[in-house]
């Protein structure tokens, strides 16, 4: 589905991916791990066409994404950005209505548009903030209208970069929850950044551990979640346990 081969780039002088092979398999979550400026970010920005890489190829479905538009890029791949300014006080469910927007035919929503907007709104539980505008509501209520907008556009891919980054100890659950859900009844394939290694190993069917933009290990979370490696990754150690089947991991 995903095919990167090979892939470079860099901000000016500075590599921040260096020499990336991974292929990404439909309707697997993989979460992206690593400690800050490993590169999970750039990886997603490469993913949804922001940025360009200077080496490799990506293939989306057998095709370079140089040869999408990004309307046609848009039906296929939406992106959750992990910061997100909010400028003008378009209401909470205008924002959601936008990712309806490369479905579109004309420049007018369509019925079936504005309900799939609000079906979203009520299925993420923030359809009390649909009149809001979305420049007054909180963090952590912005980051579940910018997840509602993401859907709306009906990608088969998703990319999330930190989610659960701002939510609290319930909507970090109700995202993730969601995002298992996404694959399981909708089929989505999708790529997720998350810092808690704890959070990768509730979601994740395997995980990409990075560090300094290159691949430490891919593979399922048991595999990649060891204490060597997060001891290579982070230079800490971390203890792991295992209550009533599930595994956890501290620092120690
Ligand atoms: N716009 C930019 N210009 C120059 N350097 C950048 C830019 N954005 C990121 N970088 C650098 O690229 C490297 C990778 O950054 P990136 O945001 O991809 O990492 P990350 O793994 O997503 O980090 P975090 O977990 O902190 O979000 C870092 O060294 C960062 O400082």
């Amino acid at each position: 589905m995903i095919k990167i081969e090979n892939l470079n780039f860099g901000y000016f002088d500075t590599e921040v991916l260096k020499g990336l092979s991974i292929e990404v398999r439909e309707g697997e979550i993989l979460a992206l791990l690593g400690p800050n400026g490993s590169g999970k970010t750039t990886l997603l920005k490469i993913l949804s066409k922001i940025l360009e890489p200077k080496g490799g190829t990506v293939l989306i479905f057998g095709k370079d994404i140089r040869h999408y538009s990004y309307n046609e890029l848009a039906k296929t791949v939406s992106m959750v950005p992990q910061i997100h300014r909010a400028n003008q006080p378009y209401t909470v469910f205008d924002v959601v209505l936008m990712g309806r927007n490369p479905q579109m035919d004309s420049m007018f929503p369509r019925e079936s548009d504005k309900r799939i907007a609000l079906s979203i709104l009520e299925e993420l539980g923030i359809l009390h903030l649909r009149d809001r505008p979305y420049t007054d509501i909180s963090g952590g209520e912005l980051r579940l209208v910018l997840i509602a907008r993401a859907l709306a556009q009906e990608s088969k891919i998703m990319l999330l970069d930190e989610p659960t980054a701002f939510l609290d100890f319930k909507n970090a659950s109700v995202v993730l929850q969601k995002i298992v859900e996404l694959k399981e009844k909708r089929g989505k394939t999708i790529i997720v950044t998350l810092h808690d290694p704890n959070e990768a190993l509730s979601v994740a069917d395997r995980i990409l551990l990075m560090k300094r933009g290159e691949i430490v290990q891919i593979g399922t979370p048991e595999e990649v979640l060891s204490e060597k490696n997060l001891k290579y990754v982070y230079g800490i150690d971390v203890e792991k346990i295992s209550i009533n089947g599930k595994t956890f991991i501290y620092a120690k």
